[in-house]
């Protein structure tokens, strides 16, 4: 071994060290344990990574940790390029070529864990309890009792957060389970990739050696067939074993287009959970939470009285974009020296605060379409079926639809607890009367308009 490559290794495994710290450690093991650090030119260092999903997946996510831990590590590089080594690497941690055959589950068949959703993390409140309370169930493990969990809810509501948390605590409490997250388009991609380099087989096997099998938005692999067969069997396998598989969607399996009827009547073998739209408490609470933790990030600020109250009752749509304001709030009043008040938070967030206002809810479309027609709003989602309140309802069924987010059932529950095909059935009556009836058509408009005035 010459000095140069001792050196190289040196600097590498210092700059790894930083990484475990920076990445934590189950993302340290999935993705950077498996580099090497081929050398540095100029101010330029090659990667080698085993595979080409690697590679692409730390290209992606990591490059800029990586350039940090290299200058930190003392190299002062400034650009990264990656390459796929075929050759058994010196000192690699995990060495793909000392193994007889691949471990069951190579740890990068699974996506990084974010380690901000823990479930610690996570504010519950009325319209995520059930989800948080299955979520939670899932994760202390003991014998499945649904499967799959199937989580769905529109987006940004912590679909994805309860998902890193429940395959955290898994790994945290039995370290030895094989917990495996990805998308439903990393399953895919891994697929067609296993196709391409002829080794479905071991993709299979792989797949089918998990203890705990989670896949995050799932509607992706609608409209793709030979993927929805695989993640069929793959699913088949695994409920045949007792192995546990949760699943999230941005809508229930129903109403998923485009895919098999076997696998929807699958995923709604288990427990379907609906993460609902947040109300104002869930919101508040979450600001609280954040702000908390935003402190310790800007030392010396703090948020006003009235603030959070304000945003909670105006930022409706997601917690995303809840989460966004907060941020850029606390980035805003740090760099002007400015404190948090009523006066810097409109100063600062009016775009958000502006297409908040846009946003139109059921329960005004109900409203508008009552008054407009002169019927009782509880007559408009009560039972009665005349035409002259049927009918309304399902205009206001039709506007709910076009008009907001939220998913049939979800407008169902809104519309006297409905069935979701209720609602679906009114939706294309609609449709199909405002292409033959003038009138209607134009009330239809008439309503639209004044609602989104
Ligand atoms: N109840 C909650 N408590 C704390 N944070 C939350 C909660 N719900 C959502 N969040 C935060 O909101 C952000 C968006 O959540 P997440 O990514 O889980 O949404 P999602 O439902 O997966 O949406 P998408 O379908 O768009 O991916 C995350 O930063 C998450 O931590």
């Amino acid at each position: 071994m010459t000095d140069e490559t001792r050196t190289m290794q040196d600097v590498w495994v210092q700059a790894s060290d930083w990484l475990r710290d920076r990445v934590g450690s189950n993302n340290h093991t999935a993705w950077i344990a498996p580099l090497d650090l081929g050398g540095i030119e100029a101010d330029e260092a090659a990667i080698a990574a085993p595979t080409r999903f690697i590679s692409d997946w730390v290209q992606r996510h990591y490059a800029d940790a990586i350039r940090d831990a290299l200058v930190h590590a003392g190299a002062p590089v400034t650009r990264l390029s990656f390459r796929v080594a075929t050759a058994p690497r010196a000192t690699a941690p995990r060495k793909r070529s000392d193994a007889a055959r691949p471990t069951p589950v190579e740890p990068e068949m699974s996506a990084p864990l974010d380690a901000r959703f823990t479930f610690d993390n996570f504010v519950v409140g009325k319209p995520n309890e059930l989800a948080h309370a299955a979520a939670r169930r899932v994760a202390e493990g003991g014998a499945v009792t649904f499967n799959p969990l199937f989580l769905y809810g529109g987006v940004g509501l912590g679909k994805t957060h309860l998902m890193h948390a429940i395959a955290s605590e898994v790994r945290a409490r039995r370290p030895e389970s094989r917990v495996l997250y990805l998308s439903a388009e990393q399953f895919m991609y891994r697929f067609v990739q296993a196709l391409r380099e002829r080794t479905v087989m071991d993709f299979k096997e792989m797949f089918r050696t998990v203890e705990v099998l989670m896949v995050d938005d799932v509607q992706f692999i609608a409209g793709k067939e030979s993927t929805q067969e695989e993640f069929f069997h793959t699913f088949n396998a695994l409920v045949d074993q007792g192995k546990q598989i949760v699943i999230s969607a941005d809508r229930a399996p129903g109403e998923i287009k485009d895919l098999e009827d076997r696998i929807k009547s699958r995923l709604q073998c288990g427990l379907v959970v609906d993460l609902h739209p947040t109300d104002y408490e869930l919101r508040l609470g979450i600001l609280q939470s954040k702000t908390d933790s935003l402190r310790g990030q800007y030392a010396g600020l703090c948020v006003e009285p009235g603030v959070l109250e304000f945003l909670a009752h105006r930022i409706t749509s997601n917690v995303r974009v809840l989460e966004g304001a907060l941020q850029r709030l606390f980035a805003f009043a740090s760099l002007v020296g400015r404190k948090i008040d009523m006066d810097l938070t409109q100063d600062c967030l009016v775009d958000t605060l502006r297409s908040s206002d846009r946003k139109v809810s059921i329960e005004d479309i109900q409203r508008r379409v009552a008054e407009h027609y002169n019927i009782r709003l509880s007559d408009l989602v009560g039972q009665k079926r005349v035409r002259t309140i049927a009918r309304p309802r399902q205009v206001a069924m039709y506007l709910a639809k076009q008009m907001t987010t939220r998913s049939l059932p979800e407008i169902g529950r809104r519309f006297g607890g409905r069935d979701h095909t209720t609602i679906m059935h009114g939706v294309r009556k609609i449709e199909e009367l405002c292409a033959e009836d003038h009138s209607l058509a134009e009330d239809v408009q008439l309503l639209r308009r004044a609602l989104e005035a």
